[in-house]
């Protein structure tokens, strides 16, 4: 018998499993709102303009497929850092910024749990209940204890800030708070600015070390400086933070795997080392990041032409999101009056959490070959005008 006769059958993925048995569907009517991938009108994947014009960039350099850096591509890091904090910010003119490029967000989430496991010895990751289920597996992978903050409020379908705060004002000084910098998921509601203050300043009176996971910027609002407001604000109020930056979504770069690990730090010599101890960490773990996909990212950031072309078409994308949400929500009122469905527009980003039962999910996907998350999320990235009817008749008849 195998030496590995004992290995257990591990559950399939509960976001990317969706995809897998969408695939398996031979279902006509079927429906991917599962995984939050961008389609457009035809409900087909997209390849922006600014990334077929940067590549073309490249290709025409003939450049060399050599290594790059533990720390990545030095036009992406610098790339990457000015769209999170806006170019020319103090940090960066200080030196109080550490920055790799790391294997997009999933990647550099890991990067940061690995550097919290060896320098915040004993800290532990409080993360936000819901939220996007690989945050306990990477945290949880690297040995680092993680508990959960009250978020979502199923009765207003909005956020539990009275939770939220009593969570995070008992939480040892010391702890890890994980925070979604716009456009969180599953439940697609955010604090707003008052409340990403009164954050801020809870962090700082209980000496709590934010992590902001950025993995949709340009997708809550359609402007990418617009929604990066949390992280900034943090700065501003003088407190240290890490940052996770994915381009999956926002440059749909996916595939590409490109994202940083970012931390802004209170002097230079502490940025110093800090990025000599996340070098350490990444060459255990993968030794260097892919050289195309940040290239590309550091194409389109650093040449205005293409960054104002990306504006636009990061503006599309959430306006057709925006458009998508109205009609869903506008064919349940119309087909379901007496509930109340003014969530689906209130919710931002890509995301909007239905409050549909496990069961009621099972009943979509069975029934109506309509693939979603257990916990009732739906990818509207996935959703176009021509089947929203048929989305709400499916949801009609699951919550009856
Ligand atoms: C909040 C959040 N952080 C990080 C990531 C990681 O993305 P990356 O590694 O590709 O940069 C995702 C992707 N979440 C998706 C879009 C896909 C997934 O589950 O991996 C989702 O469907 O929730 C995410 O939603």
């Amino acid at each position: 018998a195998s030496r590995f006769a004992d290995v257990a059958q591990a559950p399939p993925d509960p976001i990317l499993g969706v995809s897998e048995a969408f695939r398996a569907s031979t279902n006509p009517n079927k429906l991917n709102l599962g995984v939050g991938a961008y389609r457009d009108e035809d409900l087909k994947p997209v390849v922006l303009n600014v990334v077929k014009k940067a590549e073309g960039n490249i290709f025409s350099r003939n450049e060399n497929k050599e290594y790059l850096s533990i720390e990545g591509l030095e036009g992406f890091r610098r790339a990457t850092v000015d769209l999170l904090l806006g170019q020319g910010h103090p940090a960066i003119q200080e030196g109080r910024v550490a920055a790799i490029q790391s294997l997009s967000g999933t990647g550099s989430l890991r990067v940061g749990a690995a550097f919290i496991a060896r320098f915040l010895k004993g800290a532990t990751v409080y993360i936000s209940n819901p939220t996007w289920g690989n945050h306990r597996n990477i945290f949880g992978d690297e040995g680092v204890e993680w508990k959960h903050y009250r978020y979502f409020d199923a009765a207003t379908v909005g956020l539990d800030f009275k939770g939220l705060t009593e969570d995070l004002t008992a939480a040892p000084p010391g702890s890890v708070v994980l925070l979604h910098g716009c456009a969180h998921n599953p439940t697609g509601v955010d604090p707003t600015p008052e409340q990403w203050a009164a954050i801020a300043d809870l962090c700082k009176e209980r000496n709590l070390l934010p992590f902001f996971d950025v993995a949709y910027q340009g997708f809550a609002t359609g402007d990418l400086d617009k929604d990066a407001f949390a992280p900034r604000l943090f700065v501003e109020r003088g407190l240290e933070i890490l940052v996770s930056q994915s381009y999956s979504k926002n440059l749909g770069l996916y595939g590409e795997r490109v994202g940083a690990l970012v931390m802004v730090v209170q002097d230079k010599e502490s940025a110093t080392r800090c990025l000599s101890q996340l070098k350490r960490l990444a060459r255990a773990l993968y030794s260097n990041p892919p050289t195309h996909g940040a290239k590309i990212a550091a194409e389109v950031v650093n040449n205005k032409e293409l960054f104002d072309e990306w504006k636009v078409e990061m503006r599309g994308m959430a306006g057709r999101i925006e458009r998508v949400r109205g009609e869903l929500q506008a064919a349940l009122e119309a087909k379901c009056p007496q509930k109340d469905w003014s969530f689906i527009t209130r919710q931002i980003g890509m995301f909007s959490f239905t409050g549909l039962s496990p069961a009621q999910v099972d009943n979509m996907t069975n029934k109506h070959a309509v693939y979603m998350t257990r916990d009732g999320r739906i990818s509207l990235a996935g959703l176009n005008s021509a089947k929203v009817e048929y989305l709400a008749d499916a949801i009609v008849d699951s919550v009856r």
